[in-house]
Parts: structure tokens; C-alpha cells; sequence
């Protein structure tokens, strides 16, 4: 768009994460295992909790439940007794699957006092609901989700992949370059997300080639980390048209989700909850310069929220642009609008990882007040200029905000690089020092307790977005990927 021309807020594109993609199968890739194996199978119910096994549907009826010999059941259970906060809510006759024989549209059939769920909306007693490739089905409560209800014309990985993680087809979101799945690991059952990355892609343009040589350095980097609010990495493996890289399941969604949830009423999060927040993305940033790594491309769009709570741990992700930051830094990329201004300048002067506390400032500007610090919206300068002199509006929203608070997103805010802090200064200062931040040191150690739970409730995640109000919006914003 060009400079200075007022972008109508209807035509504000925002990428939408689409569900339902397929992809490609690939030729050399062998086929997935099964416990319970029976031929022609139309589906499977991918178990995905200890002790629940994969059955492969072949008859038009299936029907599981704990059973009885007046409740005959085709599955019954058994295997997940020891189980006690799972079998407790599992009828004689939990649900049926049936097919059918014309329209071969297949159902499930709810005969549970308890409840079966789909896609964690609860079906009740005598009701049925059609079954859709990827539906994730729960017992008695959300949370407890056993089986992914998967067509069995989806989804052949490498036996490289398969032979360690099971790979179900419930996605979790689509990226510029593939789709992320809901998997787990055979070994124990815990949960993993399966980022699919298509790199037949780059015989056929040059962004899609950045972005294939990207894969490997995320990857590298992504091996050298270990902080708990840094999306962890298991394994990559790498076969002809597709990368798999296994990294940790975080289920609630982008923090970008949260920072523009219409509960707030786009005034921001608060001081609490900023602060809560603010503790966790700068200790990762602090941690990640202290290994000398650059993220280079912090947004909202880039953390994960550990759950759907409000207090939740955030989890910063997507290292395609990181770099090692003894090398010399001088590619512009980044995301224009959360870019530093030693990026917007020039191509030739070299750059240092202080571009991260200026990115990490626009996230916190945008988490305190609703609202982005430069923004396309705002008509009087272009975003270029907005961002080469710092110049920051403080609306209405900040009057909640403490000056402390607003101070600090000033000091990260600051043009020029070596006046801006880093993450260690910020750190020690007295801002940091208080209750939000002492809550949120606790819940992160909680939370890395409880990842040892292998089977988290895994929310549908919507992107909301509200365009009213006279203060610019936060949108998703695309990053710039270097030129080669
Ligand atoms: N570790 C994860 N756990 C759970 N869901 C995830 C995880 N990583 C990504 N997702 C989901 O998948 C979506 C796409 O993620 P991905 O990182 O591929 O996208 P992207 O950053 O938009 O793409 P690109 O890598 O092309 O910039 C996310 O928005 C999120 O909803």
C-alpha cells in the first residue's frame, strides 16, 4: 500500500487458519500402525490416551463401552481399567459408529448418561453427529479426549516418523508453508504437534526457497534451546518433498488471539496481566541472548499460549529467522510493523539482538493498550517514518496503565540501539520485581511439572478480531523473508 493512503479497516486481511487442508501423500512413505487391524478398514478411532488402543472400522456398526453380556461391545475398555479417572465415566454403551451403506456418511451415536463429545461439544444421551476426518472424541468432559476419528484415505507419513510418533490427522493450524497436526509419541503417549513444511515448494519460488533453507536453521536452533517459555523441539526428519520437525504441543492457541479477545474490549490487558506476561517474554528473550541467539521476528502471532486460561504460560516459537548473533546481522526481515528501526534504516549497517527488545516493546505496547505502537492506520506519517522516530501515541487506553509501566515500554521502545536496553537490564529492574511476576515464575514451574501429562484438552482455536474504535487495530502481519 502506499505510503500515507488510508487503508479501509473491511479490507484489512487477516490470514485465516483453515482447518480442513489436505496435503499431498507422499509416494515413498509407508503406512501408519494399527493395534486392533482389520482389512479394508473405511476409518480408524486413533487412540490417543494410555491404555486405549486403535481400531480400525470395517463393519458399517461398531459400538464400545465397558460391555456386558446382556451389552455386547466391539471394543470394551478393558485395557484402560487401571484408568480411574477416565473409566469411571464409561457407560455399559459409551457410543456407536455406524456407516452408511448408500451415502457412506458414517455417524456416531451417543448412549452415554456421562456424554460423548466431538471436537469437545458435548453429543448427549440419544443424540448422533456426523463424524468428519480429524474429530477429536472426549469422554464425559472436554478434556478427555480418546480417540481422532480418522478416514483412512488421509495421511501416509515415512516410516522414519511413524515408528516413533503416531501422526492423527486433527489439525492444529495451517503456517505460510504447511500444517500443523495433533501427534503423539508411541513411547509414552504424550502429546506432540507435527509441523508438516512441503519443500517441493522451492523449485518453484524464490520466498518458498528462503524458507526451505530457514527449516534446517530453525531447526538448528531450535536443538540448541531449553527455557520453558521456548516452544521445545523433539526431532526432524527430512524426506523428499516434506519436513516433519516434532515439536512440543502448546494448546492454547496464539497469544495474537488473546491480545485482540473482544473480553477485553481492545483496551489491553492491564497492568496485572501485562506484567504476568511481560516477566515470561523477557525472561525468554534474556535467555535466548544469553546462548546468542537473535529471534528476529517476535510478534503475537509467534507465542503460544500454554492453555485457555487468562494466567497461562506463553511460549515463544517460530525460529525461522533466528540467527546466531555473533554472526554479522544486516538482512532486513522481521515483520515490518514490530521491525527496529536499525532494520527499517538500512540495509548495509549492521544490526545487534537490542532489534528483539524493540519487538518485544511493540508486543508489550499492544498487550497493555489493545492497540499496535505503528500501525498503517495511522494516516499523518507512513509506518517508515513512524517507526525511524519512535513516535508512540499514548490513547485513552493507557490511563490505567502505571507511568512505571509506560516508562518501561518507552525505554524498549528507544531508537536508538545502544540507549535501548537489553534484556538482562530489564530484568533487574525494579519493575520486575513484583507479584505478578513472582505468580508467574510459580506457574511456569507448574506448568513444566504438569507437561508430563500426556493428553491435554485440545481447544478449537478462533480468531477474533474487532475493526471498531478510533485507535488502530492489531492485525496478523506477515513477515518480510530476506531476498537471496
Ligand atoms: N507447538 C504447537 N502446538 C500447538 N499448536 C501449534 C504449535 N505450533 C503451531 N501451532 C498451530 O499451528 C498454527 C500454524 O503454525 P506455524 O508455526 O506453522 O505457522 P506460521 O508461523 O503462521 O507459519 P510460517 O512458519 O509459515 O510463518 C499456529 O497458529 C498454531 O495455531
Amino acid at each position: 500500500m502506499a505510503r500515507g493512503t488510508k487503508r479501509r479497516r473491511s479490507q484489512i486481511e487477516k490470514p485465516v487458519v483453515n482447518r480442513d487442508d489436505t496435503i499431498e501423500v507422499d509416494e515413498d512413505a509407508a503406512v501408519g500402525d494399527s493395534q486392533v487391524a482389520v482389512t479394508k478398514a473405511y476409518a480408524r478411532l486413533a487412540g490417543i490416551r494410555r491404555g486405549i488402543a486403535t481400531i480400525d472400522l470395517a463393519d458399517d456398526n461398531f459400538v464400545c463401552g465397558r460391555g456386558s453380556d446382556e451389552s455386547p461391545v466391539n471394543y470394551n475398555f478393558s485395557s484402560a481399567s487401571h484408568d480411574v479417572g477416565l473409566y469411571r465415566f464409561i457407560s455399559k454403551i459409551q457410543f456407536a459408529i455406524s456407516r452408511d451403506s448408500e451415502t457412506r456418511r458414517i455417524h456416531l451415536h451417543d448412549h452415554s448418561r456421562n456424554g460423548t463429545l466431538v471436537n469437545q461439544e458435548m453429543i448427549g444421551k440419544g443424540q448422533s453427529r456426523e463424524l468428519n476426518n480429524g474429530d477429536l472424541i472426549s469422554i464425559g468432559i472436554p478434556a478427555l479426549i480418546i480417540f481422532v476419528f480418522e478416514t483412512t484415505d488421509e495421511g501416509q507419513y515415512p516410516e522414519e516418523l511413524t515408528k516413533k510418533y503416531h501422526v492423527t490427522s486433527h489439525s492444529l493450524g495451517k503456517g505460510g508453508f504447511g500444517k500443523v497436526l495433533l501427534g503423539y509419541k508411541r513411547s509414552d503417549r504424550s502429546v506432540v504437534a507435527i509441523k508438516m513444511l512441503n519443500t517441493q515448494f522451492s523449485t518453484r519460488c524464490s520466498r518458498a526457497i528462503a524458507k526451505t533453507r530457514d527449516i534446517k536453521n530453525e531447526v538448528e536452533v531450535m536443538k540448541k534451546l531449553s527455557h520453558p517459555n521456548i516452544v521445545g523441539i523433539y526431532d526432524w526428519i527430512s524426506v523428499t518433498k516434506y519436513s516433519y520437525m516434532v515439536i512440543e504441543y502448546v494448546g492454547g492457541g496464539e497469544f495474537f488471539t488473546k491480545v485482540v479477545d473482544p473480553k477485553y474490549n481492545r483496551m489491553g490487558l492491564g497492568e496485572s496481566l501485562g506484567k504476568y506476561f511481560a516477566f515470561q517474554l523477557i525472561d525468554a528473550v534474556m535467555y535466548l541472548h544469553s546462548v546468542g541467539i537473535c529471534h528476529r521476528d517476535i510478534k503475537p502471532e509467534n507465542i503460544l499460549c500454554s492453555d485457555k486460561t487468562e494466567r497461562c504460560v506463553l511460549k515463544l516459537t517460530d525460529f525461522g529467522m533466528a540467527k546466531c548473533s555473533v554472526m554479522k546481522m544486516k538482512t532486513r526481515c522481521g515483520t515490518p510493523s514490530y521491525n527496529a528501526p536499525e532494520i527499517v534504516a538500512n540495509e548495509s549497517i549492521e544490526y545487534s539482538p537490542k532489534v528483539d527488545i524493540w519487538s518485544l516493546g511493540c508486543v508489550l505496547f499492544i498487550t497493555f493498550s489493545g492497540y499496535p505502537p505503528f500501525s498503517e492506520e495511522y494516516t499523518d506519517m507512513s509506518m517508515e517514518d513512524q517507526v525511524m522516530k519512535g513516535r508512540l501515541l499514548f490513547h485513552s487506553q493507557w490511563r490505567r496503565i502505571t507511568i512505571e509501566t509506560q516508562n518501561m515500554i518507552k525505554w524498549m521502545l528507544t531508537v536508538e540501539p545502544a540507549k535501548r536496553p537489553s534484556a538482562v537490564e530489564l530484568m533487574s529492574t525494579d519493575w520486575m520485581k513484583c507479584a505478578d511476576c513472582r505468580s508467574a515464575r510459580q506457574d511456569i514451574d507448574q506448568n513444566q511439572r504438569n507437561q508430563k501429562v500426556p493428553v491435554q484438552a485440545v481447544a478449537a482455536q478462533k480468531d477474533t478480531n474487532n475493526n471498531d474504535g478510533e485507535v488502530p487495530v492489531a492485525t496478523k502481519k506477515k513477515r518480510v523473508v530476506p531476498a537471496l
